[in-house]
């Protein structure tokens, strides 16, 4: 109990698996909570200080599954060995305990075991830090460096407050490292919470920016960091961050990371959480995989194709040109069809060789990584044979045929002598290497099956020679071999004690030896170990080998990663009739035939009606226009509105990922920033409620989108009373189109807002037509010119079953109301609103409309609002504030 105190003391945050014999035992608090999770018996075992200890366990061999379930729940793990055989420990006395020491913490962002993976998702561990870069709150820079320890990327970054949350929604972390000082400020407790990932407050002195690049260049034992690229200091606090807890928790081990790559963030569609979340990019919003943008377009087959997609499309680039270059090669492989295909079967066939490399690299690997190192450069180079039959390619894949080139072919054919054909998990007990690799280990095998062959023959003449055919030599870890006849027959040998020595009695038989037999056992007990040892010898050699052409390695496995996304987007496009974008940086967006992805494989799926896609424009309708157009969208329910919005959108996202889209033609003036604001969700959670929900996604709209933006908005309003909702929608178009001018759809169903166009020259109406047959409403999905008049809502209502007594009464109270409104109709309103007044006199404008809606002046700064702008109360001692307080009161004028 001291000592299992002792280790737990030192590692309070983590629930500790303290291995004893076949199991790892949790005990107290650990024990409650793992049997809770886990579903397992809560027993106990001794007592401390006078309580009994409440004790559960899991088995060695399952312990992975039990880990796996753990850290998905969000806890750590501290998997504590013992670290010498319990006859060690007796030698130093009876009641001498086992050493034991935690070998490994094991948490949500550094597993590696294939068991704990996704395959095709990555597992990133992020460090987050701050710098000061001013005095003012504002003033300060965001420093993240994000690692998957499972295939050893490592990238670094910078961000700033307003578009952390979106940074962090892209990459999407399993785990979140944060100055634990830092996560007292609610706001960015907030962002990070949110994440949905582990958070792990750590220590201040893990980012210390004065040591960082030491730090860095320790981990990669080089002199200066100048051959890795130039970091900011906030980078490189994280960098070092992230490291920091990589040693803690690997106790030492050091995975093989690459060197940090710093990403250009500025040069990705920054989408921020909510955008991400509505438009179901890479989950839906119930947290399946299943019916997000990604699982309808993913065609990869391999786990690390499956990764790099998932990444591709979590941040769309900003670059045509590196757009295109990803085009090219998608392009390529809808040419080269046969070449296509023939590399898609080989890839398939691949192993993942990142995470095999990974576990190799710490210790944590097994024969079956070794060999799927192997498989994977036997494929590289068979991937490489069909690509050079193929001709010329274009840059990207240019790149990574050269990468397959330079692979370390040598090692694997060498890897792949040395192996056997199907072998085991673990190294421990020997098996794996092939016969005929090396000559003493075969000699040491021919040895052993000998002996056995031998010992076979022994069983014979025992048998004959006693007229016992019942006699039997057998073997077990206890007694090891040994002769075994039933008890009633077994009077020849008893009498014979020199020669059959007795050793165990049991129920129903008499187990003895013999000279003869024991010599043999230990020549082969002899030729067992030499033969292991010689197999861990080997073993080490080729790990190390692998290891040290990590680099190369690593280099191909990206090399089929690209390979397999390419192909696979390729497929993609020729199975759903997809075309290839142009991605400029025009203003443009323009698409033609465009479909929504996810719904039309529904559609397909479900073999009803085919899709109906739909065109649309938002670019400047002609050159005198700088800026793009918002289309309004009125429709009746359920007509496709929203469907539309977000196929527009996705279409964007996919063809800044370098994707070929759902559409006839597509032509997108690159989008910087997307924005949308579609169904709303409670987030009770955070005390907000629809309603407001949906007025902080407008706001962050309104204030942030610029004219390079695709802004999405659906309903903005409808959670309130109809005229609030009217108006706010009102006010939020003529402040898209006046001040934030950026390519937007806006659907709603509030009609009255169609008279906006009257007025805003890039604003246009558009609507779904639908067909109206004995007073049902037939949907035609098409999005035409024009404004709705009504929404057919009482019509939908009776599609969902709504009883026919409501349905007849709605239908007589909507034509009271449209009576009332025909009196009095809402349209009139254009013509006795004022100006939108938030901008500055627009230059088409009459100046005498303009006059009517004066821009307020900005105010004057004043002495008294300068001095409260220089104060900085989180760096002021009481005494300060209050001598603050004072001169303010001075200043009073
Ligand atoms: N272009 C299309 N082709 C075929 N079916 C479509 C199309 N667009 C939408 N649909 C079908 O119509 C259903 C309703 O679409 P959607 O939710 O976009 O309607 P909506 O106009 O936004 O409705 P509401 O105003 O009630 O929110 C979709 O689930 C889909 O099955």
């Amino acid at each position: 109990m001291a000592q299992y105190i002792e280790i737990k003391t030192a590692n309070p945050d983590s629930l500790l698996f303290y291995r004893m014999g076949d199991f790892y035992e949790l005990f107290f608090e650990d024990a409650e909570v793992a049997s809770r999770t886990l579903g397992i018996t809560l027993t106990k075992r001794g007592k401390h200080l006078g309580e009994d200890i409440p004790m559960c366990g899991v088995p060695v061999h399952a312990a992975d599954d039990y880990l796996q379930k753990l850290i998905a729940y969000g806890h750590r793990v501290a998997v504590c060995e013992q670290m010498e055989d319990p006859a060690e420990a007796k030698k130093r006395g009876s009641k001498s305990v086992v050493r034991r020491d935690v070998i490994r913490l094991v948490t949500p962002g550094t597993l590696t075991e294939e068991r704990l993976l996704e395959a095709a998702a990555n597992n990133f561990l992020l460090a987050l830090n701050r710098l000061r870069t001013g005095s003012g709150p504002d003033d300060a820079v965001y420093g993240l460096a994000w690692i998957d320890m499972s295939t050893g990327s490592f990238q670094v970054g910078e961000s700033d407050l307003p578009r952390l949350a979106a940074d962090l929604a892209r990459i999407d972390p399993r785990e979140i490292l944060v100055p634990d000082a830092l996560l007292q400020e609610a706001d960015l407790r907030q962002i990070v919470e949110g994440q949905g990932a582990a958070l792990s407050p750590v220590p201040r002195a893990f980012f210390d920016s004065a040591t960082a690049a030491d730090r860095l260049a320790g981990y990669f034992g080089v002199r200066t960091l100048d051959g890795f690229g130039t970091f900011s200091r906030a980078e490189l606090s994280a960098a070092a961050g992230v490291l920091a807890y990589v040693e803690k928790t690997q106790l030492g081990e050091r995975p093989p990371l690459d060197p940090p790559v710093r990403e250009a963030a500025r040069g990705r569609m920054l989408i921020d959480p909510a955008t991400r979340a509505n438009l179901e990019l890479m989950r839906t919003l119930g947290g399946e995989r299943q019916g997000s943008l990604l699982s309808a377009i993913d065609r990869t087959v391999t786990g690390a194709g499956g990764r790099l997609l998932a990444s591709r499309l979590a941040g769309p680039l900003t670059d045509p040109e590196a757009i295109n270059a990803r085009l090219d090669s998608v392009a390529y492989f809808l040419e080269e069809e046969i070449l296509r295909e023939g590399l898609r079967r080989e890839l398939a066939a691949a192993p993942d060789l990142a995470r095999a490399l990974s576990r190799i690299a710490l210790q944590r690997g097994g024969p079956r990584d070794l060999a799927s190192i192997a498989q994977g450069l036997e494929a590289t180079r068979a991937i490489l044979a069909l690509l050079d039959r193929g001709g010329e390619t274009p840059a990207e894949l240019t790149a990574a045929r050269r990468d397959l080139a330079v692979a370390p072919h040598a090692l694997g054919d060498e890897l792949t002598r040395a192996l056997s054909d199907e072998p085991p998990l673990l190294k421990r007990d020997g098996g794996f290497v092939a016969s005929g690799y090396n000559a003493d280990l075969d000699e040491l095998r021919d040895l052993r099956d000998a002996s056995r062959k031998v010992i076979a023959r022994l069983q014979a003449e025992y048998a004959d020679e006693l007229g016992l055919r019942s006699l039997k030599i057998k073997h077990n870890n206890v007694l090891g071999w040994f002769i075994e006849a039933p008890s009633g027959q077994s009077e020849r040998m008893t009498a014979d004690p020199a020669r059959f020595i007795h050793r165990q009695t049991m129920a129903g038989a008499m187990r003895f030896t013999t000279t003869e037999l024991a010599d043999l056992e230990s020549r082969i007990a002899s030729a067992g170990e030499r033969a292991l040892a010689i197999e861990l010898e080997i073993f080490d050699r080729l790990a190390a080998a692998v290891v040290a052409a990590g680099e190369a390695i690593k280099a191909a496995a990206r090399a089929l990663s690209v390979l397999d996304v390419s192909a696979a987007l390729a497929k993609l496009a020729q199975e759903d009739g997809y075309c290839r974008p142009q991605v400029d940086t025009s203003l443009a967006f323009s698409i033609e035939g465009g479909r929504h992805p996810v719904v039309e494989q529904a559609l397909r799926r479900s073999g009803g009606d085919s899709f109906v896609a739909n065109d649309s424009n938002l670019g400047p309708a002609d050159e005198s226009m700088a800026h793009g157009r918002i289309w309004l969208i009125t429709g009746p329910n359920m007509a496709g509105k929203s469907t539309f919005l977000r196929q527009n959108a996705l279409i964007a996202v996919l063809a800044q990922t370098g994707a070929y889209v759902p559409a006839r033609s597509a032509h997108i003036g690159m989008v910087d920033r997307l924005f949308s604001r579609v169904g709303a969700a409670d987030d009770l959670a955070r005390g907000r409620s629809t309603f407001m929900v949906e007025m902080v996604e407008t706001a962050a709209i309104l204030n942030q989108a610029g004219d390079r933006s695709l802004v999405i908005l659906d309903e903005i309003g409808r959670g309130t009373a109809t005229f609030d909702g009217l108006s706010i929608a009102w006010a939020a178009i003529e402040h898209l189109h006046e001040v934030n001018r950026a390519r937007a759809l806006f659907a709603t169903h509030y009609h009255e807002l169609t008279a906006l166009a009257q007025r805003l020259p890039r604003l246009t109406n558009a609507t779904v037509s639908v067909k109206e047959w004995n007073g049902d409403v037939i949907f035609l999905h098409e999005i035409v010119p024009g404004a709705a008049d009504r929404s057919y809502g009482i019509q939908v209502a009776k599609l969902a079953g709504l009883p026919p007594s409501v349905v007849e009464r709605a239908k007589a109270v909507l034509s009271q109301l449209e009576e009332k409104d025909r009196r009095a109709p809402a349209e009139t309103l254009i013509d006795d609103l004022p100006l939108f007044a938030a901008l500055a006199p627009a230059p088409r404008r009459p100046a005498s409309r303009a006059a009517q809606s004066p821009v307020p002046a900005a105010p004057v700064p004043d002495v008294l609002q300068e001095a409260l702008d220089g104060l900085n109360p989180d760096d002021m001692s009481p005494r300060e504030a209050l001598e603050a307080l004072y001169r303010l009161k001075a200043l009073k004028p």
